[in-house]
């Protein structure tokens, strides 16, 4: 509870209220199988996570590097689970297009690739899985929170996370990811111009990614993020390697931890991806099952 006296008591009882009642439902029973489950390091089925219980969805979270493909693979696994996919980021972008100077004092620290305030992201956190509860949705799949111990801890405080997903890249083709992130302006959808080709080295397998080109209807409408320049990137790396990298060792530590390499584009990593969760994306299996048969 220490990380919570750190915190507004306001803050204190909004976390505590909106997140405890739901996602404390499960049974201790319940919560305790998991656990051992977990430790051992026997993902679930896709039929047990949404089976887990009654009242209570799947909870995960991706941890990982700027660029390594959390946002990509997250979004992907919450359609499959039929869980909400809650992006820290896009919450905080979304925040901050309002024009008040504290909005503009918190993206001048965000374009420089510096954490945000824990109050502001609890805050916003907050709000999003109040608004979740409100319309029903079960469980979630975090991505970019926590991204500190303390937040951690506050998370730990509040809710049990099942499984915890650490996706891992070498450096040098995330900053080439990042650098070559591009989103349309218009649809929102998410683009990448860079064409990954390295050979591997000791030990270390090829990497090949081929660019994730736009349509033509998006073409003309390619934006960047501000934080996706050459020296914000390495700053948040840096950010990531100071700040966020223990927190893999914290979730290491309870058995909760599930590495996995991205070893290459999107059509081999995520069954790959799949396999490693022990989950089957049976419209995927599907789509193969029609290519094979034409
Ligand atoms: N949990 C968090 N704690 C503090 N700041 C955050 C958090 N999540 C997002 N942010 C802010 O939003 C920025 C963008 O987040 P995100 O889109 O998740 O970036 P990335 O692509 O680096 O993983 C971060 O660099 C940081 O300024």
């Amino acid at each position: 509870m220490a990380a919570f006296r750190r915190l507004s008591p306001g803050l204190q009882a909004s976390m505590g209220s909106i997140i405890y009642r739901p996602y404390r439902l499960m049974s201790g029973a319940a919560q305790a199988a998991m656990d051992v489950e977990v430790w051992n390091m026997t993902m679930p089925t896709v039929e047990d996570v949404q089976r887990q219980d009654e009242g209570r969805g799947p909870q995960w979270v991706f941890l990982g590097c700027p660029g390594v493909g959390k946002g990509t693979y997250a979004s992907r696994l919450s359609k499959l689970l039929d869980v909400p996919h809650i992006a820290m980021g896009d919450l905080v972008r979304n925040e901050l297009k309002a024009s008040s100077p504290l909005a503009k004092q918190l993206s001048e620290a965000m374009k420089a690739g510096k954490l945000l305030p824990d109050e502001v992201i609890f805050n916003l956190l907050s709000k999003r899985l109040e608004q979740g509860l409100s319309a029903g949705e079960r469980g979630f799949i975090l991505d970019g929170f926590p991204r500190t111990i303390s937040q951690a801890e506050v998370l730990e405080d509040v809710t049990e996370i099942d499984l915890v997903v650490n996706l891992r890249l070498r450096e040098d083709v995330l900053i080439s990811k990042c650098l070559g992130r591009r989103i349309c302006s218009q649809c929102g959808g998410n683009f990448n111009l860079a064409k990954i080709d390295v050979k591997g080295e000791d030990g270390a397998p090829s990497i090949f990614m081929p660019p994730l080109l736009p349509p033509p209807s998006c073409a003309s409408k390619m934006t960047i993020r501000a934080d996706d320049t050459d020296e914000v990137v390495r700053a948040r790396l840096r950010v990531y390697h100071e700040e966020s990298a223990p927190v893999e060792g914290y979730y290491r530590s309870r058995g909760k931890l599930l590495d996995f390499n991205v070893g290459g584009g999107i059509p081999e990593t995520w069954p790959n991806l799949l396999a490693a969760l022990n989950l089957t994306d049976k419209a995927s299996e599907e789509g193969d099952q029609q290519k094979l048969a034409a």
